[in-house]
């Protein structure tokens, strides 16, 4: 990869995880990769906004890129840390042992954790004030506390004169970046609606329990002119940044309210028996014009679950049960969602047991704090029979009509 210019002399140093058997965070599946990008001012004093992760090759790729500009690490005078999260701060312990001149602007609350992961002493740093304009040649650098997105540390950066939002994590997205289509203005129709949906899933994933802070964001960011959104990952949105802000905004507004009406379908199915209502579930829900998005557990990855979910006002679990019980992998699902705090939900369950059942109860017990409306249930001994299916149906029906009225 090589370094792109943004506007400028500002521009973009990028490496891309293409490894599909690595998890993002851990956890989470990248099968189309994602990037790491920073941004370097060549400016009288040089200025680097975000480093990236000490893995692979990755610093050595960054500083080849520099090269391009004939900029060096020890050449930069000051170093911009949005976010202390390893993804873009694991380099910062080497970069600061060959740079030891560099001034490090970041949050009064990231002081502490430069020292807790990089080992990088109080005195190299100088915590911001929110709002704080540092002047750098011809360019404004601007810097606004945004905490809990995504860490509390975290923070913007915005370049006054050409209105550019070096955003850290937010407005960012999965999938790995062609260096010859590095704008939203560059990339196929195809390219540009997997970013903006690689973007729902990175929010439902990283950013989504933090939603209210999200919101407080935008809200403190509203006044400023926004012409590109330089995110940390994923593609450079300047021929229409509202694209990716108005979608956040809509992420964020589902922690308060209704999604879209749609509903996620999670099922688990030992011997079939659950399994099936499942297609019958689907038809009656695509009757009533509800878009169905399926997912069976185990299997499907819970990362696409939530996006799905996150997005969806409706919820609905099909699971046997198991040793008095939830389907156990059910269980999972059911828990990292209200990790993720997956809230205002219309919320149906069904499900086959053997003898005496126990799904149900524990289902209510683990969502009793869940902020779902759990609108009903059905649950049979075994096989369903005719008559167990004309009851879920109108279970159903009733199901739809509350979901129509919540999404209305
Ligand atoms: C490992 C195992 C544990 C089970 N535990 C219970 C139980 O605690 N209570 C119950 O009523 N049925 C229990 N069952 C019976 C199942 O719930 C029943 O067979 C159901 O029809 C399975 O649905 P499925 O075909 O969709 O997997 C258990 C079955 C298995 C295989």
């Amino acid at each position: 990869m090589h370094i792109k210019p943004v506007v400028d002399d500002i521009y973009r140093l990028s490496v891309n995880i293409e490894d599909t058997n690595y998890l993002f965070e851990g956890i989470w599946p990248i099968p189309h990769g994602i990037s790491i990008n920073g941004y370097l001012i060549k400016a009288e004093k040089n200025v680097l906004i975000d480093l990236t992760q000490d893995i692979f090759s990755f610093p050595q790729e960054f500083v080849q890129q520099m090269g391009g500009v004939a900029l060096d690490i020890e050449d930069i005078d000051i170093l911009v840390v949005n976010h202390m999260e390893p993804d873009h701060s694991g380099w910062l312990r080497e970069f600061c042992k060959r740079n030891s001149k560099a001034v490090i602007y970041c949050t009064k609350k990231a002081v502490p954790l430069l020292n807790a992961f990089a080992g990088v002493p109080a005195e190299r740093a100088i915590a911001i004030s929110d709002g704080m304009i540092l002047e750098v040649g011809d360019y404004q650098l601007q810097f606004f506390d945004t905490p809990n997105i995504h860490w509390p540390e975290t923070m913007m950066t915005y370049e006054r004169k050409r209105k550019i939002l070096f955003s850290c994590d937010a407005f960012g997205s999965y999938g790995s970046i062609d260096e010859n289509a590095i704008f939203d203005d560059q990339v196929s129709s195809e390219k540009h609606a997997f970013f903006e949906q690689e973007a729902l899933r990175y929010y439902a994933n990283i950013v989504a329990t933090f939603s209210p802070f999200v919101l407080k964001g935008l809200e403190k960011l509203s006044g400023l002119e926004v012409k590109v959104i330089c995110p940390s990952h994923g593609i450079i949105w300047r021929e229409n940044p509202a694209v990716i802000i108005n979608h956040y905004q809509r992420y964020a507004e589902y922690c308060k309210g209704p999604a879209e009406r749609e509903v996620t379908v999670v099922w688990s199915s030992m011997y079939g028996n659950t399994k099936q209502v499942l297609n019958l579930v689907i038809e009656t829900l695509r009757k009533r014009d509800i878009p169905v998005h399926v997912f069976q557990v185990p299997g499907d990855e819970i990362g696409y679950i939530l996006a799905s979910a996150w997005k969806s006002a409706g919820l609905i679990f099909g699971m046997p049960t198991y040793e008095y019980k939830m389907f156990p992998p059910m269980a999972h699902v059911i828990d990292e969602l209200q990790v993720k705090k997956v809230t205002n939900k219309k919320v149906f369950r069904f499900g086959s047991y053997g003898w005496s059942g126990g799904a149900q109860k524990d289902f209510e017990n683990k969502t009793e704090k869940s902020g779902w409306d759990k609108l009903g249930y059905y649950e049979w001994q075994g096989a369903p029979t005719d008559q167990d299916k004309a009851a879920i149906q109108q279970e159903l029906h009733t199901y739809c009509d509350a979901l129509i009225e919540f999404t209305s």
